[in-house]
Formats: structure tokens, C-alpha cells, sequence
């Protein structure tokens, strides 16, 4: 049995839900809004526009692949395939490698086998402040992309082996879904 993790990473505004809500139903997998996970002190901080340390992040990125494997119902004797997509942001290449660092933990003493595939959106800064500025009901102000975008770091080329940057800049849903698509076509077969 093998659990396929799907984040769906990037600032705020580049469409993660979007293409989160386009890639489960491509996968017939289910979606974890990664939001969801963290903390209200987390969530009482980022909506008085203080950025998160790297301390009040731990917590919430190491619940990212916990939380899948237990939406996906999967279990050491599960068979088969399956998949399960989720958003985070996952800016730094040290969030990612949390992540990836908890799906081996699922391996060794889990007996669940994860793999990790990122899905990394990126936009130029006027798109993201735009799209966020439309965003309802949402605890993130649009000043938070400007300290999002001074600490991150796109996926290096020695991530490529489970990453694929999609530039959204000036892409319709469509177009972003089509090279979605394409990614997960080449991340599905590493
Ligand atoms: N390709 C696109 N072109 C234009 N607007 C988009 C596109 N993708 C998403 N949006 C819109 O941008 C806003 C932010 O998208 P969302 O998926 O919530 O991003 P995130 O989850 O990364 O913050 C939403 O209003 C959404 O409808
Ligand atoms: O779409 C968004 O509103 C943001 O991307 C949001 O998901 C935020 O980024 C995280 O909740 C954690 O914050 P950091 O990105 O600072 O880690």
C-alpha cells in the first residue's frame, strides 16, 4: 500500500485551494484544507498581522501527514493506491522537509508508506495582493503576502525529484488546472 500526499504549497492568493479542490477530484482523493490545522493562537497571530516563527509553524507542519493518513483511512494491512491532497504553504525548503521527514516517520514506525509530492504555485506579488484582497472570510490580510514572499524559497533543483513549480501569473483556472495535470503526470512516475 502506498499514500501519495499531494501539497498543494505556495503564498497566500496563488490558488492553493483551487487547485486542491481540482486535484482531488482528478484523484478522487480527499482534500485537507491545511488552514484548518493550526492552532487559534496560530490564527489569533496571523490575523493581528504578526508572521509566524518558525517555533508556532513546527507544530501545525508536522500535523500535515498525520492528518492525511488518518483522513485517508489508510493502514499498515490497507492494499492498493491511494492519495490524499492538502494545502500548505510550505514556503521554506525547511517546512518542506519537515513534511517529508514525518511521511518517513509514517514508514518506520507507522508501517504506512507516504510518499510526498509538492505542488508549489507561484505568482508575481501584484497577483497574490490582488487575489488575496478579494478573499472573504479569511483570518490572512493582504500585508502578510509581503512577509510571505521575503522568506520564500521555491522548490531547489535537488527538489525536483518530488516537486514542480507552476508559475499561475496571468493563467486562467483552466490553464492552471491543464498544467496541474501535467505535473502530476511526471511527479507520478519518480
Ligand atoms: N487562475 C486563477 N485566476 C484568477 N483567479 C483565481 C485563479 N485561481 C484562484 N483564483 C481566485 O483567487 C482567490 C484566491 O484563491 P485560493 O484558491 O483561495 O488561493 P489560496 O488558497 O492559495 O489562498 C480566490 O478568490 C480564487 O477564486
Ligand atoms: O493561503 C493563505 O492564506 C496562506 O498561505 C496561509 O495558508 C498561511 O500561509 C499559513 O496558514 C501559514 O503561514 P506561513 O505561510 O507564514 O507559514
Amino acid at each position: 500500500m502506498i499514500l501519495t500526499v499531494w501539497v498543494v504549497a505556495g503564498p497566500a492568493g496563488c490558488g492553493k485551494s483551487t487547485v486542491a479542490e481540482v486535484t482531488s477530484k482528478k484523484l478522487n482523493a480527499p482534500y485537507v484544507e491545511g488552514d484548518s490545522l493550526h492552532t487559534p493562537q496560530n490564527i489569533r497571530k496571523m490575523a493581528a498581522n504578526v508572521p509566524l516563527t518558525d517555533e508556532d509553524r513546527e507544530p501545525w507542519l508536522e500535523s500535515i501527514i498525520p492528518t492525511c493518513v488518518e483522513t485517508s483511512k489508510v493502514t499498515p494491512e490497507s492494499s492498493g493506491i491511494h492519495h490524499c491532497v492538502v494545502t500548505c504553504s510550505a514556503l521554506k525548503r525547511k517546512y518542506r522537509d519537515t513534511i517529508r521527514q514525518t511521511a518517513r516517520y509514517q514508514r518506520d514506525h507507522r508501517g504506512v508508506s507516504v510518499d510526498v509530492r509538492f505542488l508549489f504555485l507561484t505568482a508575481d506579488e501584484d497577483t497574490l495582493i490582488e487575489r488575496v484582497h478579494k478573499r472573504q472570510n479569511h483570518y490572512m490580510k493582504d500585508s502578510m503576502v509581503f512577509t510571505q514572499l521575503k522568506i520564500m524559497e521555491l522548490p531547489s533543483v535537488s527538489e525536483q525529484i518530488d516537486s514542480v513549480i507552476i508559475n499561475v501569473t496571468g493563467k486562467s483556472q483552466e490553464e492552471v488546472a491543464a498544467s496541474v495535470y501535467k505535473a502530476i503526470d511526471e511527479l507520478k512516475s519518480v
